[in-house]
């Protein structure tokens, strides 16, 4: 993970509940080779960036700063999960990152492209070609088959009639493992089965970086594990970059970095995260937060 300044983040706290395998991970060692790669590559290297983002929703006393000055880079090839407590802003920072929302200030970049000097059709071209999307709710269309909704994006696009894109299609299917399901309609599938073809949709197109927002949301647990397996597998296998918002530790464990939101402010990032380490960030975040005057939990 890279600030604004390129630095990484706080080291990782292993915490009470780490294990051995856990605290190997964050031995001084590891924490230099994890802290010189990802300053001397992810810097020049995100796949999207916001900067100095602020975002404020309506005006006058009803004003809500959502984002309030955040800086923070989502390394190329890297999997990344934001976090934080409800309201703290973790969709807009998605929202704005992907370009389906505005900042009031701030830039916000996807590559080298600033989001907010493209015309509306260059911002929609860049979403279709450049950006997949994973949301809670899977959004296929129920009329087409499972193998006619992975490819809808580039048929949209016209893209897609080479060799090098039906082979990238033909090894995805068997990544997300929908090979015996090709031919089924949405309906036809388990709701794992579904946020799995979503997950196929969202990187057929090759885009440089998948944004999803609590994609196991609407799932058991058996089922969101095989799909946060899938986005994992997608970054180290396929060389993809995403990004996730997610309220589930156990979800962000899956992450290879976790940035944490509270108040609209980037207030923490780890690396190598564990369910357990998140956790315990949060509930510090929570003393914090009661303690702070003007914290949540302050008195008024
Ligand atoms: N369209 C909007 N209009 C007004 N306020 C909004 C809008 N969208 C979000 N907000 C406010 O901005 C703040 C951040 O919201 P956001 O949805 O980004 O938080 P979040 O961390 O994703 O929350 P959750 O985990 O509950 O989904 C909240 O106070 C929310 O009420």
């Amino acid at each position: 993970m890279t600030t604004a300044t390129g630095h990484p983040g706080p080291e990782p706290n292993p915490g009470p509940g780490t294990t051995t395998l856990d605290a190997a991970r964050v031995t001084d060692a590891a924490r230099v080779t994890d802290a010189a790669r990802v300053t001397d590559a992810a810097r020049v290297t995100d796949a999207a960036r916001v900067t100095d983002a602020v975002k404020v929703y309506g005006s006058g006393d009803t004003a809500v700063r959502a984002l309030d000055g955040v800086s923070v880079g989502f390394p190329a090839g890297r999997f990344t999960a934001i976090m934080g407590p409800s309201g703290s802003g973790k969709s807009t920072l998605m929202h704005c990152a992907a370009g389906l929302d505005t900042l009031t200030s701030g830039t916000a970049r996807i590559g080298s492209a600033e989001l907010g000097a493209l015309d509306d059709r260059r911002l929609t071209l860049l979403r279709r070609d450049r950006v997949g999307f994973v949301f809670q709710a899977f959004n296929l269309v129920p009329t087409l088959t499972v193998a006619e909704n992975i490819t809808l994006p580039m048929d949209l696009a016209r893209k897609g009639g080479d060799r090098a894109s039906a082979e990238w299609t033909d090894a995805l299917i068997d990544v997300v493992g929908l090979r015996d399901r090709l031919h089924h309609r949405p309906a036809e599938l388990s709701g794992g089965q579904q946020q799995r073809v979503a997950v196929a949709r969202a990187f057929a197109g090759r885009p440089d970086v998948v944004f999803a927002d609590e994609p196991t949301g609407n799932l058991d647990s058996r089922s969101g594990e095989d799909v946060l397996r899938l986005l994992g597998r997608a970054v180290r296998q396929m060389d993809r970059t995403v990004v996730m918002v997610t309220h589930d530790p156990v979800a962000a464990a899956h992450a290879d970095e976790v940035v944490f939101l509270a108040d609209g402010r980037l207030v923490d990032t780890m690396t190598d995260p564990t369910a357990d380490k998140v956790l315990d960030r949060l509930k510090a975040f929570d003393t914090t937060s009661a303690a702070a005057p003007g914290g949540k939990g302050a008195p008024s």
